[in-house]
């Protein structure tokens, strides 16, 4: 039987007697969803629907687009406006025809005060920069990425770079969420992260919460995005434990120290990340749902099955199709950090899977050093 959810109320259309529809047309929030991947078009459908449900929202979400010709020569934007469906990303599945994709980024933001990023971590620098100057100042934004900069300065979380560089406000979204499935509407759990402003992140709540698709917030910006980012590599670890057939036991055992890792690394970073946060669905759940089905496990399995001979990027290719993994430029950016600060004999996992990934050790490294280095 599927769960008792609550939902939030559908609010009423009818505006109060003493305002007129304009005004309230004006007063509605206009959201714009930056990326048109696997996840990102997945939530455009899942925002949706709740713009069209919801009063308080206009109906039509933008879309940005990173332009592509598929194979037949036809723009996506243009199949995506005609078919309603991303047909290279999640092909299949219908995203609500009041999802408009554009592919002038520029454009496609000029008119929205709620900004939704959801690309591949490392395509941020390049869109914030195009950004600058371009996003008014009352603007709210969520980050859906996992993954993180590494600057001279130190590391750079994604929803930082975001507020710093747009000069706005910006929560983050994680959680168990493989996007194929919730595409499907099977049931899952997300967390919003926010800074200090609790009516914004309950507005985000509002906007992506569905029977299906649970949403619960917590003031933990850095720890939510931090679980997010970091579980990816984990994911590349338990992956190279799959390839090699190592069983159930050793990838539990991988995982509990990842977890261990994520959260040690995640609180020296900053002291201010709740414990709490880690049994959220941005923790341990989506820690979980990525070492057992997500493309970071995947590709990792394939690499170690091919003892390291085919590297990550041919495998990423070949296997997601456009798709882009995450796991293995964020260990080299944690790897860059902890080998900076002096703490990578702290982290056996994180730091073992970034030398299996660029070759200075083989697949089967990863229980001898993770296991062994931890105890
Ligand atoms: N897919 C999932 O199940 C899932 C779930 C939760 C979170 N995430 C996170 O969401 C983020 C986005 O992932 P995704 O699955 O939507 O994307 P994806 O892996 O499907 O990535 C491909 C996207 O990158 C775009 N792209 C390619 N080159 C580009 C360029 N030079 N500049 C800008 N864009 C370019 C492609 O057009 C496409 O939209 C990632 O941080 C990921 O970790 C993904
Ligand atoms: O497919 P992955 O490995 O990128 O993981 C997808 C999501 O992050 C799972 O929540």
């Amino acid at each position: 039987m599927a769960p008792a959810l609550d939902v939030p109320e559908e609010e009423t259309a009818v505006p109060f007697n003493n305002t007129t529809s304009d005004e309230v047309a004006i007063s509605k929030s206009k959201v714009t969803v930056v990326g048109s991947g696997n996840w990102g078009s997945v939530a455009a459908k899942l925002i949706a629907s709740n713009t069209l449900r919801l009063a308080s929202f206009h109906e039509e979400v933008r879309m940005w687009v990173y332009e592509e010709t598929l194979p037949n020569g036809e723009k996506l934007t243009d199949v995506i406006n005609r078919t309603n469906e991303n047909v290279k990303y999640v092909p299949g599945i219908k995203l609500g025809k009041n999802v408009v994709a554009d592919p002038d980024l520029e454009n496609a933001v000029k008119d929205s005060n709620m900004l939704v990023f959801v690309t591949p971590h490392q395509f941020m620098e390049g869109i914030c920069r195009r950004l600058v100057g371009k996003v008014k100042g009352h603007v709210e934004a969520i980050s859906l990425i996992k993954g993180m900069e590494v600057k001279m300065e130190g590391p750079c979380m994604i929803s930082t770079l975001i507020s710093q560089q747009l000069g706005i406000n910006c929560c983050v979204l994680m959680g168990a969420n493989i996007a194929n499935e919730i595409a499907v509407e099977k049931f899952s759990e997300a967390t919003v992260g926010y800074r200090e402003n609790r009516e914004i992140a309950e507005k985000w709540v509002q906007l992506f919460t569905t029977p299906y698709f649970m949403v619960t917030a917590v003031q933990d910006v850095e720890g939510v995005e931090l679980c997010g980012t970091l579980k990816n590599v984990v994911a590349i670890a338990a992956g190279f434990v799959d390839g090699l057939e190592m069983g159930n036991n050793t990838k539990a055992a991988i995982m509990r120290i990842g977890l261990r890792e994520m959260k040690a690394f995640s609180k020296m970073l900053f002291p201010s990340v709740k414990d709490s946060t880690f049994f959220e669905s941005c923790g341990v759940a989506d820690l979980i749902t990525t070492c057992l089905g997500g493309r970071n496990r995947k590709v990792a399995e394939a690499f170690a099955k091919n003892e390291g001979k085919r590297s990550f990027d041919e495998l990423e290719a070949e296997m997601l199709q456009g798709q882009k993994l995450q796991g293995v430029s964020t260990a080299r950016e944690v790897y860059e950090v902890l080998s900076h600060r002096g703490w990578l004999e702290f982290f056996p996992v994180f730091t073992t899977v970034h030398e299996i990934s660029i070759g200075r050790l083989p697949p089967s490294a990863i229980v001898r050093f993770s296991v062994e280095g931890s105890t």
